[in-house]
């Protein structure tokens, strides 16, 4: 039987239905992520209401990793003496039948780096969100065209190698951008939320993969439909964050108030969602 799509008018109830399941269940997600995002993603985490753990060591892995809703690693500060735990946590979240969602930043900008998300992506990611440049640069498994941790791509310019990336990998492959694109390499919807300033805010990407995960963690059995939301709302506290903001540092304190304070009524009022299969 063909899966049937989600309408668009569906689509912001659909994102409002699993915010409500986050702030009703508090889900918990262990983050092993980068220096910079630590404070953001913990307080984005906590602002739509799941609980935030960053614990990153090796050694607290087994007993810890199996206690969680689900599992967020970043590869923003990846080195060679951090990247065992990402990979020993991945596998026993996998083990365990927790999902796990990967951002791979700056992936495209060192062999080395390249090597570690590509190792990751064999571990089966249930998601995997990036800019531009980091989807293009595991879908091609080539680095140099990129910018650290910033991207050199929009988003649609990376449609196709997300497709390629999900299909080869059976992750739902996000891309974010002025449109933030969702794909499981049939079906692809495109969430126009959010204003340009986010990028001015370092870790907006990092944090919203965050968000992704405690959104899958709510509803694990629609980890598409939980990407979805997830951006959707992001993008949405992101445009009534930035409606009294005086720039970048303003932003970043309306966009958390904006979170934790964002209902129904907004959601249904400001999603813009559509397929764009
Ligand atoms: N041109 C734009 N217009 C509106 N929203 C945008 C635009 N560019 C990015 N965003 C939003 O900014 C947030 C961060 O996305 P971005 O693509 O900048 O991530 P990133 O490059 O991985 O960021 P970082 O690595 O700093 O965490 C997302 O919510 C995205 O939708
Ligand atoms: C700026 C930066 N450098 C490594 S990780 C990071 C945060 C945004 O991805
Ligand atoms: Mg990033």
């Amino acid at each position: 039987m063909e899966k049937q799509e989600t309408q668009p008018k569906e689509w912001s109830q659909k994102s409002w239905e699993i915010l409500s399941k986050v702030r009703q269940n508090s889900p918990l997600i262990q983050c092993i992520t980068n220096f910079v995002s630590m404070d953001l993603a913990a307080n984005t985490l906590l602002a739509a209401g799941s609980s935030p753990a960053m614990l990153h060591s090796i050694d607290e892995i087994p007993d810890f990793t199996p206690q969680i809703a689900a599992l967020y690693i970043n590869v923003g500060t990846l080195t060679a003496s951090s990247f065992p735990a990402m990979k020993s946590a991945a596998e026993i979240a996998v083990k365990n039948g927790k999902p796990w969602v990967f951002d791979p930043v700056a992936a495209g900008c060192s062999g080395f780096r390249l090597r570690a998300c590509l190792d990751l992506l064999l571990l089966k990611p249930t998601v995997v969100r990036g800019n531009g440049s980091e989807i293009i640069a595991l879908s091609r498994a080539s680095f140099g065209d990129t910018k650290g941790a910033d991207s050199v791509h929009e988003s649609m310019d990376a449609l196709e190698a997300a497709k390629s990336l999900a299909l080869r990998t059976g992750a739902v492959v996000a891309v974010t951008g002025a449109v933030d694109i969702v794909t499981d390499g049939q079906q692809v919807i495109g969430a126009r939320n959010g204003v340009q300033m986010l990028q001015k805010i370092t870790a907006t990407g990092c944090s919203v993969t965050a968000l992704i995960a405690a959104f899958v963690a709510a509803d694990p059995s629609h980890a598409f439909e939980a990407t979805v939301a997830a951006l959707s709302v992001f993008g949405i506290a992101g445009e009534l964050g930035m409606q009294d903001a005086k720039g970048p540092a303003s932003l970043r304190v309306n966009l958390i108030d904006s979170l934790y304070g964002i209902d129904q009524e907004s959601i249904i009022q400001h999603a813009k969602i559509s397929s764009l299969s």
